[in-house]
């Protein structure tokens, strides 16, 4: 995602602050990388990454940061943004969410955190929110089944299965997110979720199937992506909107990805 986040930035016309984070084993092999025709330097947790900060934020006082890392160290990205007063974009999915959200909150650091940056997955994660609120219990009695397929090198559950999951409870449904399916070996997902093979190395296939008490009505809802522009041309609206907040000096600091797109900045 970083990659495609930083080519995707350079196409709106952003200019790309020629530094990015990564882990140990990617500080190891190389220090170099392309994105989009810019010289990316590679800096890995044992280099001085606070200085680098410090010498960045001066350099660039409009900087915000993007995070695309790993469930494993979400809480020292939080952590590290927090002392640094860094404003962040932040796709990564996993951790304690209600954690983050809080620490976010009361450090008063700017940010978007969202399980999808993807505008019209967003506006149904919305729809869904709404529905919920505005009938909740609507779906009680019938049982659900969800199944998300991703790449395997994804080990957590689907971040957005579990968003929505939170809006099928609100509507009734008798459902905890450690039962949705994960789909992770290349036969299943050719095979029962239809995923090309083209894409086993990046997709994101989601399918909520919803069943009434008696067995005659079938709800489907699916979002299926294949690849990753949706995700970072969603990113760099987030950026967008995010700046204008420090801009402004809002009195909110901490968005989700809804939030962008009810203010009308997605592209
Ligand atoms: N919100 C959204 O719309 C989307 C969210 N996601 C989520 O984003 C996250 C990343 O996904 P994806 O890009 O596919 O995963 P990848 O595994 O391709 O990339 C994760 C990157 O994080 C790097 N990394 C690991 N540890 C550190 C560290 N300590 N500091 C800096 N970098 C580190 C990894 O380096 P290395 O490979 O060298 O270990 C790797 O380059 C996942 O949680 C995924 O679910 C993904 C797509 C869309
Ligand atoms: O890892 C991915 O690929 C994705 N992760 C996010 C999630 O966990 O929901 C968003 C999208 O599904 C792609």
């Amino acid at each position: 995602m970083g990659q495609a986040v930083g080519e995707a930035a350079v196409r709106a016309g952003l200019e790309l602050i020629p530094y990015s984070f990564c882990s140990s084993k990617d500080s190891k092999t190389k220090s170099q990388i392309d994105v989009g025709g810019i010289s990316v330097e590679l800096v890995g947790p044992g280099q001085d990454r606070d200085n680098l900060i410090k010498t960045l934020q001066s350099q660039y006082p409009n900087m915000i940061t993007v995070d695309y890392t790993v469930p494993d160290v979400i809480h020292d990205m939080v952590d590290m943004y927090i002392k640094h007063g860094m404003p962040f974009v932040m796709g990564t999915t996993g951790g304690d969410r209600n954690r983050i959200s809080k620490e976010v909150i009361e450090s008063g650091v700017y940010a978007v955190i969202a399980p999808n940056m993807g505008k019209q997955i967003v506006a149904f994660q919305a729809t869904m929110e709404t529905m919920a609120s505005n009938f909740p219990g609507a779906f009680s009695g019938y049982t659900l089944k969800v199944m998300e397929s991703h790449q395997s090198s994804k080990k957590d559950t689907s971040g957005t299965a579990k968003a929505v999951v939170q809006s099928f409870q609100g509507l009734g449904l008798n459902f905890d997110v450690s039962q949705i399916q994960l789909i992770r070996q290349p036969p299943e997902q050719v095979n029962v979720m239809k995923v090309p093979e083209s894409a086993l190395l990046g997709h994101a296939f989601h399918t909520y199937q919803l069943l009434s008490p008696d067995g005659t009505v079938t709800f489907e809802f699916q979002h299926n992506v294949v690849g990753r522009s949706t995700y970072a041309e969603g990113t760099v609206d987030a950026c967008l909107f995010l700046a204008q907040q420090v801009q402004e000096r809002a009195p909110k600091t901490l968005y989700n990805m809804v939030d962008v797109l009810r203010a009308g900045a997605m592209r």
